[in-house]
């Protein structure tokens, strides 16, 4: 067994609108992660949690360049010595704005970022936002990782790339409502096992914008096994991942090795 990541997933509610709120919101379950003992090697926060879905004023909320999220994070990261998968922000870019991930190391040095390629027409995404171009990819401390962000997962093609780059472990913020519980879960354990390799998600939870997010973050290993999984309440979720068990799966059924890809276009 190789040594495990120790993971906090902040399940926190979001008030859709109001960036103040959330902010203090966040830094204080940020702390509040930090403090678990042991203390946690990575922490990851859920999709748009700066503003939620306030898509019609969105862009007079989102965080100019990510500025304000980055120096919050990247100053907590340093105090602590913890990664921290920063969710996703609803980011000012010029005149659009975008769905953003920013990740950043022990040191607060940020280290990857990722928008959202798969805008949710549903929920009027892409009216408002500008989809990202390339998909996510990180170093975690060794380990090659991935992101996807909530509808994104719909998309087993971007999984599958990710996996095919080499990623052992890929992390989902989301803000993921009602009524759709089972498509969340069942997506979720389907990239997780297709793809032999861990995948955790950090869902939103309870009212906000008019809707109604059920939580139940995951934690779910290559062999699909759900580890780890919040209810429907605000919590932070604790998870230990063995990427070592990414190999040993991959060595029982080798998927991997059995591709066809010349007979799939
Ligand atoms: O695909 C779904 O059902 C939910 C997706 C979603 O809520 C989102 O991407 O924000």
């Amino acid at each position: 067994m190789t040594t495990p990541l120790r993971l906090a997933v902040i399940q926190m509610n979001i008030v859709a609108g109001d960036p103040e709120a959330n902010f203090a919101k966040m830094q204080t379950r940020l702390e509040e992660a930090a403090a678990l003992s042991p203390k946690p090697d990575l922490i990851i926060l859920p999709e748009m949690w700066n503003t939620g879905y306030a898509l019609t004023e969105i862009q007079a909320l989102a965080d100019p360049d990510g500025e304000r999220t980055k120096r919050t994070i990247s100053a907590f990261c340093r105090k602590y010595a913890i990664n921290v998968l920063a969710g996703s922000i609803a980011q000012l870019r010029g005149d659009t704005v975008t769905n953003t991930v920013h990740v950043f190391d022990r040191t607060g040095s940020e280290i990857a970022e990722y928008s959202k390629i798969h805008l949710f027409q549903l929920m009027n995404e892409h009216l408002h936002l500008e989809s990202g171009t390339e998909p996510g990819r990180f170093d975690l401390e060794g380990v090659p990782a991935g992101m996807m962000i909530c509808y994104d997962i719909r998309f087993p093609e971007l999984a599958r790339k990710l996996a095919l780059e080499g990623a052992r472990i890929v992390f989902v913020p989301a803000e993921w409502p009602h009524p759709r519980l089972h498509h969340w879960r069942t997506l979720l354990q389907a990239r997780a096992i297709e793809n032999q390799m861990y995948v955790v998600s950090c869902n939103t939870v309870g009212e906000s914008g008019g809707s109604n997010f059920f939580g139940h973050s995951m934690v779910i290993d290559p062999w699909g096994e759900v580890i780890a999984e919040a209810l429907e309440e605000e919590t932070i979720l604790a998870a230990d991942v063995d990427l070592g068990l990414v190999e040993e799966v991959r060595n029982r059924i080798p998927v991997f090795a059995d591709r066809r890809p010349e007979l799939y276009s």
